[in-house]
């Protein structure tokens, strides 16, 4: 990768960040020099321009990203954001650290993430899909099922990843449904994939609530920020397969709040609605900064990254953060947590890995074409969350890291000695 394109990520708060964290994980583990750049540095980045033809005749020019992160150890898998001032290094970080979660839930993937600075809300469905299909094209000639697989992240969902699909099959000449993961199940899709970030946050919640803080599921409250696919997923599962309550919501417009538990079943009715919960009634309006400040038991936040910040992480009155977004903690943040012996964290490598598993578990189904029920596929994943917190736990203890320095190192060691076995090229 040159040496101009690195340093222009470095422009990034995002990179910056995830630069830190590996410089920090490479010296607890002792990585040795020569294998450094070589794990850290993204092996390519991509920028496409997307001219597309507004409903109104006239043309928009939109940028689009892909970084594949690591190629070694499997083709590169993350998602695809559409959201405003998105920039190559934002991409770049959030690829970096697919590479660190795929490693450590033990996926046969390397990591990568794309997007396109966009806000969706403003476009037609019509503009959408033309916008979708228009990244797509760009991308064929750099991915493939053995080589980089999207699949949804912010602003995109199950039918930007089916016209995605769509746009990849025409050009090779048949069904292609291995392509992207996130699908519409009448197009491939893995039953249990809509859910399975939010339910693998609330399976991990659940057992850190128990094993951890012991406090039954049940007298746990929960503030979450962000009520999109993961948000409200977890929201539902918390509540539904926990017993827990969930006292305050959120999303971009700002949030809701019932100390006395929020019915989340109404306020995903009321959210699908309204596209937003904004004036949902039985409940007061809160800002999302007074949110993540609540005195709850658990807080998930599962909007956009770097939300907790110094300032914040001293204020926090959480006795559990369980981060379902990608890095929504800053560097700085952590250091304040790290000094406080009164709050547990989930890493976000672990806490929202269910995403990407049961994406690896719809590319196994499409590969063969067999199709996994629901109840199968939601085993599967717990049982592989429990395995890769079981990790965390050991790492953790074993060295007396914090437990994202061993989430981080795990993933880390795990990318670094796959390139090491590989060799270099004379
Ligand atoms: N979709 C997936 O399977 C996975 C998503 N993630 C991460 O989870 C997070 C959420 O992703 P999704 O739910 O898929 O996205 P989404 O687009 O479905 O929902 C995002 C939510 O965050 C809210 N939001 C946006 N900006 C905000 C702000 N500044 N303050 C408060 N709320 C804000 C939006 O209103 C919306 O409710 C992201 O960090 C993503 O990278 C991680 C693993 C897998
Ligand atoms: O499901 C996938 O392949 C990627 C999910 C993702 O983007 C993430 O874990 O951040």
């Amino acid at each position: 990768m040159s040496k101009v394109i690195i340093s222009s990520l470095y422009d990034s708060p995002e990179f910056r960040m995830a630069c830190r964290q590996f410089d920090q994980a490479a010296d607890a583990i002792s990585l040795p020099e020569s294998i450094r750049d070589r794990t850290k540095h993204p092996r390519r980045c991509i920028a496409v321009s997307l001219p597309i033809r507004r409903d109104d005749g006239s043309v928009t020019l939109y940028e689009g990203y892909r970084v594949q992160h690591s190629l070694s150890t499997g083709p590169s898998k993350g998602g695809i954001r559409f959201a405003p001032d998105l920039c190559l290094g934002e991409v770049a970080a959030l690829a970096m650290w697919m590479s660190w979660k795929c490693a450590l839930v033990g996926l046969p993937y390397g990591g990568a993430k794309g997007g396109v600075s966009v806000a969706p809300a403003q476009l037609s469905r019509s503009e959408l899909e033309r916008l979708s299909r228009r990244y797509m094209q760009e991308l064929i000639p750099f991915i493939g099922p053995d080589i980089d697989v999207p699949a949804p992240d912010i602003g995109t969902n199950e039918q930007i990843m089916g016209w995605m699909m769509d746009t990849y099959s025409n050009h090779i000449g048949h069904l292609i449904p291995s392509i992207v993961t996130g699908k519409p199940l009448s197009l491939g899709g893995s039953q249990g994939r809509r859910e399975a970030t939010g339910a693998g946050v609330a399976h991990l919640v659940c057992r850190y609530l128990t094993d951890v803080l012991k406090t039954p599921p049940e007298h746990a409250t929960i503030a979450i920020q962000g009520f999109g696919n993961v948000g409200s997923e977890a929201a539902l599962a918390l509540v539904q397969n926990c017993g827990a309550k969930v006292i305050a919501l959120s999303d971009e417009r700002g949030g809701i709040l019932n100390p006395r538990g929020i019915d989340v079943a109404r306020a995903l009715a009321y959210h699908r609605y309204q596209g937003t919960l904004a004036g949902f009634e039985g409940a007061e309006p809160i800002s999302n900064d007074a949110l993540l400040t609540l005195p709850c038991t658990v807080l998930i936040p599962a909007a956009v990254q770097r939300v907790i910040t110094p300032e914040i992480a001293a204020k926090l009155r959480c006795r559990l953060l369980a981060e379902a977004a990608n890095g929504p903690t800053t560097y700085s943040a952590d250091k304040v947590l790290e000094q406080r012996d009164d709050i547990e964290v989930i890493p976000d490598l672990l806490c929202n890995a269910g995403g990407v598993i049961v994406s690896y578990f719809e590319w196994l189904q499409n590969r063969a074409n067999e199709y996994w029920d629901r109840d199968t596929v939601l085993t599967k994943l717990f049982a592989q969350l429990d395995r890769a917190k079981d990790a965390v736990e050991a790492q953790k203890r074993k060295f007396k890291f914090s437990r994202r320095l061993a989430a981080q190192t795990l993933g880390i060691e795990r990318v670094a000695h796959a390139k090491q076995a590989r060799g270099l090229f004379p």
